[in-house]
């Protein structure tokens, strides 16, 4: 469960006195999410989302965040919409962290996805990137080779007590990385986190996209790499190859990849793999006894950059000629 901060009742009140969206009835912990502290409010007026800013979200790049959201929704994306308060602000202040009010999506997110919903998510994966065109702030990715190499180095020394071996196999992939990484490829704000628990449906339709806190300027074949690492393995490591068929044709039906991205895809994937790696070793080695969230297993993604690292041609993603 991701609530890193807990919130009293009256000071919920007082916060929400600055908004205009009626009085508290009821308010939860959400028993899911890694990053901030989120709990589901009920007013008199509609249900809403409030959000805790925690550890990795830097303040700055608050207004990225939720002025994103607002230009995707402006555009036809189905995704949550920031409260203003009465001031016009985004963000408020409670239990000593930046917060903010956000509507509530219909929709769950889905436990056991398969091929066809693999298709639907590429097409919204497509959908943001066209829609993020013209979003006029920007933010690099915090999460790229400069990040993951200051993020290995937090997390190295312990390394081998996860499994031995790990420092000089994670050294040598990041010198790789570093000399392999593509150069020139269509960029624009990618979503970088639209894992399944990001992505919600109702029934078989995708009803929408939420967690835009990673949310970046970065080359838009990458974000493909993200949801192919996310979507499209099984709970045996195994890839499945129908599943990122149907991912690569759902986007390819928005916005076609170049022939360029197409071979870039087994070093971005071994990039992605390698990002999400790392940041779940340091979760493992550095979240506190007694926080309440679900530490995710670093080696899932050591398993998927080594699947990576062996593919020799990208048609091994699936991609129908
Ligand atoms: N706008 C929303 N509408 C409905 N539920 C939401 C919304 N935002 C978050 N949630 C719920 O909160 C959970 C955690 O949200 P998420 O943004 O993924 O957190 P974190 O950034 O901590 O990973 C989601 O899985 C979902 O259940
Ligand atoms: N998707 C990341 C963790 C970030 O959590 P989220 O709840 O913000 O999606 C991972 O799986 O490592």
């Amino acid at each position: 469960m991701a609530v890193y901060t807990d919130i009293a009742e009256d000071d919920l009140k007082w916060f929400l006195t600055e908004y205009d969206a009626g009085s508290l009835l009821s308010y939860k912990g959400i028993a899911e999410g890694v990053e901030n502290s989120n709990f589901l409010l009920h007013t008199s007026k509609e249900p809403l989302i409030l959000t805790l800013y925690e550890k990795r979200v830097e303040k700055g790049d608050l207004p990225f965040f939720l002025g994103l959201m607002q230009h995707l929704a402006a555009r036809g994306l189905s995704c949550p919409l920031p409260l203003p308060r009465r001031d016009g602000a985004l963000l408020g202040s409670l239990s000593g962290r930046p917060a903010a009010l956000i509507s509530f999506l219909e929709g769950m997110w889905l436990r056991k996805p398969e091929a066809k919903h693999c298709r639907e998510v590429g097409r919204a994966l497509a959908q943001m990137h066209v829609a993020g065109a013209g979003f006029e702030l920007k933010r690099p990715n915090a999460l790229s080779l400069d990040g993951w190499r200051t993020l290995w180095e937090k997390s190295e020394a312990r390394a081998d007590e996860v499994e031995p071996g790990l420092q000089d196999e994670i050294r040598s992939e990041l010198d790789f990385l570093a000399a392999a990484w593509p150069k020139g490829l269509p960029a624009g704000v990618i979503h970088a986190d639209l894992f399944p628990d990001n992505v919600f449906f109702l029934g078989d339709q995708l009803s929408g996209l939420i967690d835009f806190y990673f949310a970046c300027n970065d080359l838009l074949a990458y974000d493909v790499s993200i949801c192919l690492n996310a979507w499209c393995f099984e709970k045996d490591g195994a890839y499945n190859i129908t599943k990122g068929t149907a991912m690569l044709e759902g986007y390819q039906s928005v916005r076609p990849l170049s022939s360029e991205e197409i071979a870039a895809l087994p070093v971005l994937s071994r990039g992605s793999a390698l990002r999400f790696f790392l940041t779940r070793l340091y979760d493992w080695l550095t979240t506190p006894e007694g926080a309440m969230v679900t530490k995710k297993d670093p080696l899932e993604y050591l398993r998927k950059l080594r699947f990576h690292r062996q593919v020799v041609s990208p048609a091994e993603y699936g991609l129908s000629q």
